[in-house]
């Protein structure tokens, strides 16, 4: 290398932008130690409402890489234990391990965010004058890991992550189109996009088919299938027919403990379950 080119490499080293402001450097995302094939650990976990107690004593094991569904009657503390998981309540005593090292319980909800844990709310909360497109890109520079602004035009690999994640929730076509104008289903479709952007390592959500078609339903059930393995999801849902067609193992909370836990079959031929959870759907049915 001549004099010349050893400066020039020597200047481009020195005014890299990650060099030269070291906050500008791309946050590694964050190491989620799996060797235990575990990805989240909740143990004795307990949370009480005016002496009312919305958890008791729960535990639940989650595999890295499962697709779990959570189900249990009205009250149950399903919506209560994701608030838990994600900070947005706190426990009165117990642990939340996200893998083996992360404390989820010390941590705000900013950070279990930025950890990779991606949470998705019943209602879809897409910004219905912005384009599909649009809608990802902002979720993509609201993403900490990601050092932009909002203005900062998108790399080609942001590009392509977008595209990757358009292919992913089937909306390719409707890129250019404003989230508005999309059916109820295209828009749980589009959330969960958002959240797939940051490459999260846990998606819990919430009810994804209430108020879906039955086709749209199929493709939920598809959607989700193809994101687990990857990624871990725990899916909360009433419908039992969606819960059969997603579920390897099922988690029936009861009272703000763990009923019971199994295959869907296993479940549904348990007494207990059938006395306090499936009795009471059967008899509303
Ligand atoms: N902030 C709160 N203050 C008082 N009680 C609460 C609060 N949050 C939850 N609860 C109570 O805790 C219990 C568990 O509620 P949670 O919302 O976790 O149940 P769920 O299983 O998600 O039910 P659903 O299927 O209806 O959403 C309920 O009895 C609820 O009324």
């Amino acid at each position: 290398m001549s004099a010349l080119d050893q400066s020039i490499q020597g200047l481009r080293e020195t005014f890299r932008r990650d060099q030269v402001w070291p906050f500008l450097a791309p946050e590694q995302a964050a190491k989620v130690d799996v060797s235990n094939q575990m990805i989240l650990y909740v143990e004795g976990l307990n949370l009480s409402f005016d002496g009312f107690k919305a958890l008791n004593d729960l535990n639940l094991y989650v595999k890295d890489g499962e697709l779990r569904c959570l189900i249990g009657a009205n009250g149950a503390g399903k919506t209560t234990l994701m608030d838990v998981i994600t900070g947005k309540t706190q426990c009165d005593s117990g642990t939340v391990y996200f893998g083996q090292t992360h404390n989820l319980l010390t941590k705000d909800e900013a950070d279990i965010a930025q950890l990779g844990i991606g949470r998705k709310f019943q209602k879809p909360t897409v910004f219905e004058e912005q384009t599909v497109f649009d809608n990802l890109e902002l979720s993509l520079k609201t993403d900490k890991r990601v050092i932009q602004t909002l203005f900062a035009r998108l790399s080609p690999s942001e590009i392509d992550r977008i595209d990757e994640v358009l292919k992913i929730i089937g909306l390719k076509d409707q890129r250019f189109m404003k989230a508005g104008a999309l059916s109820h289903g295209q828009k749980q479709w589009l959330e969960i996009g958002m959240l797939l952007v940051s490459d999260p390592r846990l998606l819990l959500i919430d009810e994804p088919v209430a108020g879906m078609t039955a086709q749209e339903t199929e493709r939920t059930a598809e959607l989700l299938t193809s994101l687990a393995g990857e990624r871990t999801v725990i899916v909360v849902e009433h419908d039992m027919e969606f819960v059969r067609s997603i579920a390897r193992t099922v988690t029936v909370l009861h009272q703000g403990s763990v009923l019971a836990e199994g295959t869907m079959d296993q479940i549904q031929n348990n007494k207990d379950v059938i006395e306090v959870y499936l009795g009471e759907e059967a008899a509303e049915a």
